[in-house]
């Protein structure tokens, strides 16, 4: 059986139109996974999730080399592709990261790299998926989709906008003050965004970022000055910051989310404890419950004698594609902090 999207003529083509067109039509989600800590749980929530919602897009995990074989192997038997990533560390100085642990983020932008996928769907492995979003796979090409991001949590405290109590989820509330210039670009949350891998994109943000100083965000900072012009943003509905719950209550319905995002301090389900602020309360016990219920569901585990049809297409690229992927190469290593 064909795989899907893929034109009727390719299997009659050239090898080269041939591979040019599965390349055109193949898709994905894809997650970052870094370390030997619990944040392989993340992802085993996720693929579960996502086949709760009956994807038709396999999972790919871009892997840092200290991800343990033990953790590898889970995420195999839960139908994960595993892609092993050179890590990315920016130009050294001396930035303060927001969290320490941010720095390893920079190594996401091996992503656009997968160049056997025409378009991708970035997931944090702190998200869960509650709907069905393959429809964003058909957003129209050439721009970078994602979420606009909220200002208010201790964590943006370094910034101006901060600073002067200015949100882009409320940007009557407090308006940004004329003296200081013309407000901030949107922002978005770099947790879930949609793309398109490219040689040529991939090239440019590396060298981008030997030029570009880290800031506190890090690559999620990067992402947003290189893909400025290109950003349009997306309902929230598909990347629900949890702060989003207190501090713009008005701008969320929850029954109508489908991508929840558990990265306010404390939320993070494997390791809630209640204890952090806002963590008692009950929107937020409900939803770490909801993430519960999908990781604990023993019939989503995947199950290798039923292939879906994901995995199928996904044997069709690689035996077309793989061959000539590059191979990317450090830029500069430093040993990374782990994770609070
Ligand atoms: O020990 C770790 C730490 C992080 N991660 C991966 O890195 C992602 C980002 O970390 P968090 O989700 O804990 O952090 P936040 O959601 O607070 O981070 C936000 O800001 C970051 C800035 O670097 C990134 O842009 C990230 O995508 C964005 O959601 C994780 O989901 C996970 O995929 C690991 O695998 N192991
Ligand atoms: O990426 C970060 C992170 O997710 C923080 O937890 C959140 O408070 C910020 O708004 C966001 O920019
Ligand atoms: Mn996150």
């Amino acid at each position: 059986m064909a795989p899907p999207e893929v034109p009727v003529d390719v299997f009659t083509a050239t090898s080269k139109v041939l591979t040019l067109s599965a390349g055109y039509s193949k898709r994905a989600y894809v997650t970052f996974l870094a370390g030997n800590g619990d944040y392989v749980k993340g992802v085993v929530g996720l693929a579960k999730g996502l086949r709760k919602v009956k994807t038709a897009y396999p999972l790919v995990v871009a892997i840092l080399p200290d991800v343990p074989e033990e953790h590898r192997e889970i995420l195999r038997s839960q139908g994960c592709i595993v892609r092993e990533i050179v890590p990315i560390y920016p130009p050294k100085n001396q930035v303060e990261f927001a969290m320490a642990y941010y720095v390893i983020n920079y190594s996401k932008l091996r992503i656009w790299n997968f160049e056997e996928y025409s378009k991708m769907i970035y997931l944090d492995a702190d998200i869960q998926v509650y709907n069905n979003i393959d429809h964003l796979f058909d957003t129209p090409d050439g721009y970078f989709y994602a979420v606009m991001d909220c200002f208010c949590e201790h964590t943006w405290s370094h910034s101006p906008q901060y600073k002067v109590g200015y949100c882009q989820q409320c940007p009557d509330k407090v308006t940004w003050p004329a003296e200081m210039g013309s407000p901030p670009p949107l922002y978005f949350n770099a947790g879930m965004f949609v793309f398109e891998p490219n040689r040529l994109t991939y090239e440019s943000l590396l060298e981008n970022l030997l030029v570009v100083p880290p800031t506190p965000f890090a690559e999620q900072d990067f992402l947003n000055m290189f893909f400025q012009k290109t950003y349009k943003p997306i309902p929230l509905a598909y990347n629900l910051v949890l702060a989003m719950l207190w501090r713009h209550p008005e701008n969320v319905k929850l029954d109508e989310v489908n991508v929840v995002h558990y990265c306010a301090a404390g939320s993070k389900p494997w390791r809630y404890t209640g204890v952090e602020e806002n963590m008692q309360r009950e929107d937020i016990k409900m939803l770490v419950a909801k993430w519960w219920e999908v990781y604990n569901d023993e019939s989503l585990d995947f199950k290798a004698d039923q292939p879906p049809a994901a995995a199928e297409d996904q044997t069709f690229s690689k035996s077309l594609i793989m061959g000539s992927m590059p191979h990317g190469t450090a830029m500069t290593y430093i040993p990374a902090p782990t994770a609070a």
